[in-house]
């Protein structure tokens, strides 16, 4: 466990009172960058879950509150960002019910929930609203997640890589955030040891895209080539494979939270029915910051977030942020 000394400045008149609060953590602190509500479950559900389930400190940023998302139940169509404009405050409780069957209890939004506003998929009108994540201050935004590195002080931070995984422009600000943040956190000393990016394998892909070709739910429909996917990492590319496949159901479970977002027939499930486990549960990384730690297969890949890194010892750092 690792030991964070702090102070709290209780307020009132009188002279301050200095209390020092020590605030422990598990020695193992990931900390993720997602840029929607459901993200963190489409992308990372599973290592998250196992994260928290082996006893790591997990904790999970998200930079909007998915305000121009469509709205795949019915029922909530009036919430659209073009009729009430409500679809970011609803989708806060299916973020909490999706973070709940990941077991995960340290979420926040960045700057605050409702600081900054999902753009848009890139190109719309949405990209230019005053709020959109899209033209945010990079150093501020990157500021507000250097106070969370400060008060975790996490040994591994996850987020996308340049091209925000598929191009959208809230994923490419999360990481270009997510990367400054990290350089600014380098300047104090407290950044952390490794910096992964979410992938996909190349032959992962190949091989969903072989299994479907016969299917006639074929989620990869008029896709001759994994050349034509606006995603995809060679092997040898790739750093981590992080088989959490005892938690599919738990990211099944938080995937499904966000109903507005992932209909009941997604063909997300679809692959899942086939391929179940292992699609839903096994995740991949390519590491950007960091020295790659043991690993196995042809490529080497680590089976684990923290391998390499020197655990032992509490951090006796002080915390930051909400205490003073
Ligand atoms: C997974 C993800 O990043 N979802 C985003 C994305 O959603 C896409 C958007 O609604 C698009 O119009 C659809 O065609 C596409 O299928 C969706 O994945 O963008 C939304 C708007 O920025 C965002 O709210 C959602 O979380
Ligand atoms: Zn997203």
């Amino acid at each position: 466990m690792a030991d964070l000394h702090g102070r709290v400045n209780l307020g009132g008149t009188g002279p301050p009172v200095r209390v020092t609060v020590v605030t422990t953590l598990p020695d193992r602190r990931l900390l993720l960058v997602h840029a929607h509500p459901d993200d963190e479950s489409i992308g990372t559900g599973a290592t998250m879950a196992h994260y928290v389930a082996t006893g790591a400190h997990v904790t999970l940023v998200t930079c909007t509150l998915g305000e121009e998302g469509e709205i795949h139940v019915p029922a909530l169509a009036q919430l659209a960002a073009a009729e009430a404009d409500q679809l970011g405050g609803y989708r806060i409780g299916e973020l909490a019910a999706a973070c709940a069957a990941l077991g995960v209890t340290d979420h926040r939004f960045l700057g605050g929930a409702g600081r900054y506003r999902d753009s848009g998929m890139m190109g719309l009108v949405t990209n230019e609203h005053p709020r959109a994540f899209w033209q945010a201050d990079l150093d501020e935004a990157a500021g507000h997640l250097v106070e969370i590195i400060r008060e975790v002080r996490p040994q591994v931070l996850v987020t996308y890589d340049p091209n925000g995984f598929y191009g959208h422009p809230d994923h490419i600000q999360a990481h270009r955030v997510a990367m400054r943040a990290v350089e600014l956190a380098d300047a104090e000393g407290i950044a952390p040891a490794k910096v992964y990016w979410t992938a996909m394998p190349r032959s992962v892909l190949e091989a969903g895209l072989n299994h479907f070709v016969e299917s006639t739910d074929n989620p990869f429909a008029g896709i001759e080539s994994v050349d034509e996917l606006p995603f995809g990492t060679p092997d040898p590319e790739i750093a981590a494979r992080v088989d959490a496949t005892e938690q599919h159901a738990a990211k099944e479970a938080a995937m499904r939270a966000h109903a507005t977002q992932i209909p009941a027939d997604s063909w997300l499930y679809s692959i899942a029915g086939n391929f179940g486990a292992e699609f839903m549960g096994v995740e991949y990384f390519t590491l950007a910051v960091g020295e790659k730690g043991p690993g196995n297969g042809p490529y080497g890949w680590e089976d684990d977030l923290f391998a390499g890194l020197a655990l032992d010892g509490p951090d006796r750092s002080p915390v930051a942020a909400g205490l003073r």
